[in-house]
């Protein structure tokens, strides 16, 4: 079986050149939107992810503010100035990118960003949507798999078998949901799961979301089954790979993403799409 490759560079270009279409419509009419990007303490990762996040935003049109605040920021400080990003009419977008440091309540501050600025779809309000069916902003990791399947024909999956494998709120939880809507036959497997392999087996789509190398390997893999991988992981080299056995999967699966240029730059372009749906929501909001 010949696997085809799911090019996440290539789609998230396609997306990122409908986003900066979208934002010159709202140029046009005089509204500049605007990404508030905020970074709590020096996690190298972290860093490279905001850095991209806003030289992302600007290749769209798109305004990225990134605000970086030391380690020992204390909550109640950041809990100010999201309230301050809230009531700044010029600002459409917030995201506080995760991890923590560990003193910061990862909750509570999610919590304090007004709904309709949660461009990551974290909030509850935002989770509550998704579970419900309501328009809201979906969570950027997730809606990038969604839009990669949907990249190969797979709008509709009823009749499919779908294996989630990882329970996160940011990735497994909401795949879970978005796979549900989408008519898919849905599994969740975690850490507490006895047979991992007796349920990818019988799927017809499977997304590794572990944070572990090789949660998935050659035979645990129907034949011409679709695998998505949201791992993001460092080999015994430093190399980057995902949670998928890359090299042993591709030989039976029939989709596969790779790990880089895969489930990551989607979700970076999945982040500027919220932002640009929460900028043409306000701006219908104010001319009400
Ligand atoms: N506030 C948020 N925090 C975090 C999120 C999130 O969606 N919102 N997700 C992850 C990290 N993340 C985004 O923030 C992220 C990780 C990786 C990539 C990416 O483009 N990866 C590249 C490789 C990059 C590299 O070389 O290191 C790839 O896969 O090709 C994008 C976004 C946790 N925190």
């Amino acid at each position: 079986m010949t696997v085809q490759l799911i090019d996440g560079n290539a789609l998230a270009a396609q997306i990122r050149a409908e986003v900066a279409g979208r934002t010159a419509a709202l140029k046009a009419r005089g509204i500049q939107p605007h990404l508030a990007i905020i970074l709590v303490g020096d996690n190298p990762a972290s860093q490279v992810y905001v850095k991209s996040k806003a030289a992302d935003s600007e290749q769209t049109g798109l305004k990225a503010t990134l605000e970086r605040y030391p380690a020992s920021l204390p909550e109640s400080a950041l809990l100010e100035r999201i309230a301050a990003l809230n009531a700044d009419a010029g600002v459409h977008g917030i995201l506080v990118q995760l991890p923590l440091p560990a003193h910061l309540n990862a909750s509570r501050v999610i919590e304090a960003i007004a709904p309709e600025k949660d461009v990551d779809g974290f909030h509850i309000a935002s989770a509550g949507a998704l579970m419900t069916g309501q328009p809201g902003f979906r969570p950027c990791t997730p809606y990038g798999c969604m839009k990669m399947l949907q990249s190969i024909g797979m709008n509709d999956l009823r009749g499919k078998n779908a294996v989630v494998i990882g329970r996160s709120n940011i990735v497994g939880k909401p795949m879970a949901l978005m796979l549900l809507a989408a008519n898919a036959t849905v599994t969740v497997c975690h850490s507490g799961t006895a047979s991992l392999a007796a349920f990818t087996r019988q799927a017809d789509v499977i997304v590794a979301a572990a944070g572990q190398r090789k949660v998935l390997t050659a035979g645990m893999v129907k034949p011409g089954a679709v695998v998505i991988d949201v791992g993001m992981n460092r080999d015994e080299n430093g190399k980057l790979c995902g949670d998928v056995d890359f090299e042993g999967v591709r030989q039976v699966a029939g989709w596969i993403t790779p790990v880089p240029g895969g489930v990551g730059p989607m979700t970076r372009a999945m982040l500027l799409v919220n932002t640009i749906e929460a900028a043409e929501r306000a701006s219908q909001s104010a001319s009400r």
